[in-house]
C-alpha cells in the first residue's frame, strides 16, 4: 500500500501497512523501565459482588483497574502542563494534530567534569544541519533492549543540554521525542530549564508543542525522515501514556 504527502512543496511516499513502533509495551507485573520513583504498572482484577473480572478466575469478561503513573511508567507525553498550574493545559487540549513530518538522530551523551552524561548541543545540530522537520526523536547511544527494562531512578540517567530547548523552539520544532527519562537532570532544583526553554514558558509559551519520553527506537530503523503519528489517551491530564508510530517517507523526484 502506497500513500503520499506533500511537505515543503516536496512529495513523499509512505507505507501505511509498515508502522515502526516506537512505543514501549506496559506490562503487569514484568520488567518494565521506571523512572522518577514511580511505583511498577499493575493491572488490578476488579470484583463486585460474585462478578470477578477475570476470565482466568471463571469471571464472563476481563475488568481490570490500571495502576500508572505517565511520567514514571514507558512511553509517555507531556505538555507545558508539566511546568504550569494552568488546568486547562492538559495534554488532550494541547495536541490536536497527530501526524507530523519528523527527523530521526542518534547521538551519544558527553561525560562531563562532574560525572554527567549529557546530549550537547553541538551534536544535536551537527545532524539537523540544513533538515526542515516538525518533530524531532533522538535515539541515544548505547541502544540497548535494557532500555525496555532499566530502572532509572537515583542513577541521574543522562539528559539534555538545556540550549538544546532554546535551539528546538527557535527552528519551530513543535515535538520533541527522546529515550530519556527526562530532557532535564534528574535532580536539579526543580529547575526544568530544557522543559522551560523548549516550551518558552512562561514568556511566549509554545501551547501546541509537546514533549515524549522513554521512546525506544530499535537499531533496525536507520536515521533519517519519517512521519510520526503521535497516538494518547485523551486525558485532562498534563501527560498521557502515548504510542507514537514511525512511517518511513519517500522523496519522490519528477521524472524527466
Ligand atoms: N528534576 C526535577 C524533577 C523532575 O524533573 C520530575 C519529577 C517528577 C516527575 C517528572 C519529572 N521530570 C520529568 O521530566 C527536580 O529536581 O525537581
Amino acid at each position: 500500500m502506497q500513500a503520499s504527502i506533500t511537505y515543503r512543496d516536496q512529495p513523499y511516499t509512505f507505507d501505511p501497512t509498515q508502522p515502526l513502533d516506537i512505543s514501549m509495551p506496559l506490562h503487569d507485573k514484568q520488567p518494565q523501565p521506571e523512572c522518577f520513583w514511580a511505583e511498577p504498572v499493575s493491572f488490578d482484577v476488579i470484583r463486585v459482588g460474585d462478578f470477578v473480572g477475570s476470565v482466568v478466575e471463571g469471571g464472563s469478561t476481563n475488568y481490570k483497574r490500571v495502576h500508572l503513573t505517565p511520567h514514571g511508567n514507558g512511553t509517555h507525553t507531556e505538555c507545558y502542563g508539566h511546568i504550569s498550574a494552568d488546568e486547562h493545559a492538559t495534554i488532550h487540549n494541547c495536541l490536536k494534530r497527530f501526524l507530523f513530518v519528523a527527523q530521526l538522530i542518534t547521538v551519544t551523551p558527553q561525560k562531563q567534569e562532574n560525572g554527567d552524561e549529557v546530549v550537547l548541543l553541538e551534536d544535536v545540530k551537527a545532524k539537523l544541519q540544513g533538515i526542515k522537520c516538525e518533530a524531532l526523536v533522538i535515539r541515544t547511544l548505547p541502544n540497548t533492549d535494557e532500555k525496555l527494562t532499566r530502572h532509572y531512578s537515583g542513577t541521574n540517567p543522562p539528559y539534555l543540554e538545556h540550549a538544546i530547548g532554546q535551539y528546538l523552539a527557535e527552528k519551530g520544532i513543535q515535538h520533541l521525542l527522546l529515550d530519556l527519562p527526562s530532557v532535564d537532570r534528574e535532580l536539579d532544583e526543580g529547575k526544568l530549564l530544557c522543559h522551560h526553554a523548549f516550551w518558552q514558558y512562561p514568556k511566549n509559551t509554545r501551547c501546541g508543542a509537546t514533549i515524549t519520553e522513554l521512546i525506544y527506537v530499535p537499531d533496525q530503523v536507520n536515521d533519517g525522515l519519517y512521519l510520526l503519528n503521535i497516538q494518547i489517551a485523551s486525558l485532562q491530564l498534563d501527560a498521557s501514556p502515548s504510542k507514537p508510530v514511525l512511517y518511513k517517507l519517500s522523496p519522490v523526484f519528477p521524472t524527466l
